[in-house]
Order: C-alpha cells, then structure tokens, then sequence
C-alpha cells in the first residue's frame, strides 16, 4: 500500500491506518427481537489497510480514493463521517473535519472495510481535537457504529459474542499467510444474514466448545490445524446470493490452501497458505482461473487502529 508522505500531509493532519479481518471462525445464532443475531465468532485482523486522514475543517466532510472507493458513500451514511459526528458529540468539541478515506480493503467485501474507516475515524478524531476519550469510551461509541466496528480499533486476535462487539482478547502465536479472491460485486450484509435466516434455523444456545480445535491451533501457530478449523455459518447464505463464490473456493483448493472460507458475509474469498511463498502461489491461480476481479495477500494477525503520522 503507497502511504501519502508525511511532507504533503495539510497541516494538522492525522492519519490513522485500521486493519481489516476475516471471520477464522462464524458461529451464528437465531435472529432475536432487536433484528440481530447472536455470534460467537473468532476475528483475526489481517494486514490489508484503510487509511484516514483527518484535517480541521469548518464542516464535517468525506472523500476517497483506492479500488473500489467510486462505491463509497460520501453522504452523512458515511461510517467514518458518522464516527467522527459520535467524538464530537461526546466530547463536546464544534469544530469540524475532513475526513479523506484511502481504501485498501475491499468494499461491502465482508472484511470490515467501513468498520475499520469507521475505527480508524474515531482515532483520528481523538487526537486531532485532543478529546482525551478512553479506551472504554471509544469502544463504546464503536458498537454504536456497528457490530465489527469494536474489533477494528482492538485489532489482534479476539472472540466476539452479542452481535459481535463484545470481545475477549484471544492468544495466538506466530504469523499467518492468506490470500483473497476479491469481487467487484459487493454482498449486502443484511441480505445474506436474511438467506442465512431461510436456510437454517438455528435452536439452542451457541456451542462455543465447537471451536476448542481452533483456539488450540492458534494457541500452537499451526496453520494446518487452523486451516481444518475455518469454519462459516454465513458461507451457504453468501453462496446462494453469489453461486460463483464456490470458483474460488474450489481454485484454492486445488492449489493446495490449508483452508478456504468465504470472509464474513462475503463475497471475498480468504485462503489460509503455508507460507508467503505459497499465499503467492494460490493468488496467482485465483488470477490465471479467472475467479477474483482482484487478488491480494496479507498476514495476520496485526494490530488494530493506530495513529501513523500526527503534525
Ligand atoms: C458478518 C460480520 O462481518 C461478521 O463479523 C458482521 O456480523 C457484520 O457486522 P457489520 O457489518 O458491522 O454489521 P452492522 O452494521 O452492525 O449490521 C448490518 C446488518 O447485519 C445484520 N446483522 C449484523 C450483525 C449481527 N450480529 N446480526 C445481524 O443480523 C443486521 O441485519 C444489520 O442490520
Ligand atoms: N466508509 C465506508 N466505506 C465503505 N462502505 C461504506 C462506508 N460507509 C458506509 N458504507 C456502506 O456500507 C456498505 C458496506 O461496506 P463495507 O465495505 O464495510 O462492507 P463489509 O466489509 O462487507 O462489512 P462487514 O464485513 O462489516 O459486514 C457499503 O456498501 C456502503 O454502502
């Protein structure tokens, strides 16, 4: 990814790079009164960044650039505008900002690209305007934005339950190479959760226990036993949105992925490699079949949302 270099930032300039994620593991519950569904999920942030650079301004204002970033609402349905509108609202603070979004993570691709602009955005706003937030306060003001938007400002590796924004920091160890089948064609989030809700119906409590196998292998840093342990409750919704997600999911296959699984609500594809080399090789088949309008690579897990440059 190109950062902008610290020299042509505007003066007083913050810019924060969030991470997005994949689901290692997507355990979902029955819809409940309030419209959501309860998870117990696994989220490893990975190192496919957005980045935002917020600057003083007299409104509150969005722009972006990056792949895809033509499909980024700039109005006030803007997660980032919104999270930035939360910090001042909170904090009492009337000044404005300009919020410019540099998207590196696929949009409406299941990765969390607007919850970690959104993460990100809260950050930025903290310190451009000196509210001094706590962490506490941040998160808090996180799960109003989304579900995910609480695990793009903790990054690293955590399990999530309520609708994903209650976490608890998970042990891993080592590092984890993935490749991703990215598609121009975004799925709805809210669409796949209502397919997921004509397929199955769940009953019963969420069985945690399930993914005792894929602690443990995190815990070890083994890929081959995280690979076997991938695991998506939204994977046949996405598929029955999108059928031509099972291309990608057999080309990783075939090129040897220790686990293939479509990301989140999809549509993108993630498959765990061997090794960097081998995370090469199976974005490489995703290119030569056909099967992605875009390929990338990335480790995980990495951090969660950061301040990068402040002047
Ligand atoms: C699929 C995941 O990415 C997995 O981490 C998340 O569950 C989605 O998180 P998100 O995009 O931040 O979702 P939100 O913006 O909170 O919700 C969007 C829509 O997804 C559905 N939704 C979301 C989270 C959840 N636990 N149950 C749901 O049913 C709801 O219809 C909601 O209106
Ligand atoms: N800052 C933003 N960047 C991208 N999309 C945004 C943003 N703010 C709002 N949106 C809207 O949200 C929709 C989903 O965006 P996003 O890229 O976060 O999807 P996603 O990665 O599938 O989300 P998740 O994995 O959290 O379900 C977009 O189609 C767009 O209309």
């Amino acid at each position: 990814m190109t950062l902008t270099p610290l020299e042509d930032l505007p003066e007083r300039a913050v810019r924060v790079r969030a991470p997005g994620k994949v689901n290692l593991s997507l355990r979902v519950g029955a819809r409940a009164s309030d419209g959501y569904h309860p998870l117990s999920t696994v989220f490893q942030a990975v190192s496919i960044y957005e980045e935002v650079v917020a600057t003083p301004a007299d409104d509150f204002g969005v722009s972006a650039s990056g792949p895809q970033s033509d499909a980024v609402p700039t109005d006030e349905s803007n997660l980032a505008l919104r999270a930035a509108r939360a910090v001042a609202e909170r904090a009492g603070v009337d000044d404005g900002v300009h919020l410019h979004l540099v998207k590196g993570v696929p949009v409406a691709g299941g990765m969390a690209g607007g919850s970690a602009d959104a993460a990100a955005a809260l950050v930025a706003c903290d310190a451009l305007w000196g509210t001094g937030l706590s962490r506490d306060e941040l998160l808090e003001l996180a799960a109003g934005l989304g579900s995910d938007v609480p695990f793009s400002l903790v990054g690293h590796t955590a399990v999530g339950q309520g609708r994903g924004h209650l976490l608890t920091p998970a042990l891993s160890r080592g590092e984890f190479h993935w490749a991703f089948a990215v598609q121009d064609r975004g799925l709805s989030t809210a669409a796949v959760y209502r397919a997921f809700d004509e397929i199955r119906h769940p009953d019963g409590p969420l069985d945690d226990d399930q993914d005792v196998p894929l602690m443990q292998a995190l815990l070890a840093g083994d890929p081959a036993a995280l690979g076997a342990a991938l695991h998506n409750d939204l994977e046949a919704a996405a598929i029955e949105l999108d059928p031509g997600l099972t291309e990608p999911l057999a080309v990783a296959t075939d090129a040897g992925a220790l686990g293939v699984v479509v990301s989140g609500s999809g549509p993108t594809v993630a498959a765990l490699a061997r090794s960097r080399k081998h995370a090469l090789a199976v974005a490489a088949a995703f290119t030569a079949s056909g099967v992605a309008d875009r390929v990338l690579t990335a480790t995980g897990p990495v951090a969660g949302a950061r301040v990068v440059a402040s002047e």
